[in-house]
């Protein structure tokens, strides 16, 4: 059987509730508005891009709907759960056992190969070492990676790292993957095999996907586009 298209997962999730949601996300830095209102749902198996200007709230968006930031306003919800309200220390372990991340710079630990790049957050939640790795493998290869597993990230090319980067991030099987401008340092045709491979992979797998971009190409590859102006979501 053919693997189903992120557009056929789309349509297949999308009577369900949706998998994240932020509403009436208001979030502050001092005087600074960070956010405005912002209301955002995202179904099981889709991809939202968050575009708009520079210092316009993306980011802030990103970080309070994955628990990094808590709303001084709103309510964000995992499944059918309240999460802002979590403490910190139960948003870490949250984080950790039901969100993926993705960052511009791939945030791998240099020192360790491939594989125990993908394999270090299951260990730190508890998993053995010897299953770590072996699942961490079978996600290496389901990236592409099945024969660079033993490499360290500098022997890697940048689109590798970042699919290892992608690995990392989906091996915990994530309800919600965030990627803050995945696809910034790679050239053009690289940038989109990741997002492909990402959307591709976490929708597959029924994860909402979250990807703040400045790039046209990389949200057209997305389902859907959210523009945020001024802490708000707008339509302009
Ligand atoms: N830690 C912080 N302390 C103070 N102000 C902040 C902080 N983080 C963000 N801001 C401010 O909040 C606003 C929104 O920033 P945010 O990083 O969310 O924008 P962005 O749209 O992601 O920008 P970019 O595209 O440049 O990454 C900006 O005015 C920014 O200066």
């Amino acid at each position: 059987m053919t693997q189903p298209s992120p557009h056929m997962m789309q349509m297949s999730h999308q009577n369900q509730q949706p998998a994240l949601a932020g509403w009436g996300l208001v979030k502050y830095y001092g005087e600074v508005v960070g956010l405005a209102g912002v209301d955002v749902a995202v179904r099981p198996g889709e991809a939202l891009a968050v575009m708009g200007p520079s210092g316009n709230g993306k980011t802030t968006l990103l970080h309070v709907l994955a628990g990094i930031l808590t709303p001084d306003q709103g309510e964000v919800w995992l499944g059918g759960e309240r999460v802002d309200q979590l403490s910190d220390a139960q948003r870490t372990v949250l984080r950790r056992r039901r969100l993926g991340f993705v960052f511009q710079d791939n945030q791998l630990l240099a020192e360790l190969p491939a594989d125990e790049n993908v394999a270090l957050p299951l260990m730190v939640d508890g998993v053995s070492r010897r299953e770590a790795v072996t699942r961490a493998r079978g996600m290496l290869a389901q990236v592409g990676l099945a024969n660079e597993a033993t490499r360290r990230p500098g022997e890697l090319s940048g689109g590798q790292a970042q699919r290892v980067a992608i690995a990392r991030a989906l091996v915990g099987e994530p309800q919600a993957v965030f990627a803050d401008e995945p696809t910034g340092a790679l050239d053009a045709a690289t940038g989109a095999q990741v997002i492909d491979l990402l959307v591709g992979a976490a929708t597959h797998r029924g994860a909402a996907v979250v990807v703040v971009t400045h790039d046209d190409a990389v949200a057209a590859r997305c389902h859907r586009v959210v523009r945020i102006v001024d802490g708000r979501v707008s339509d302009r």
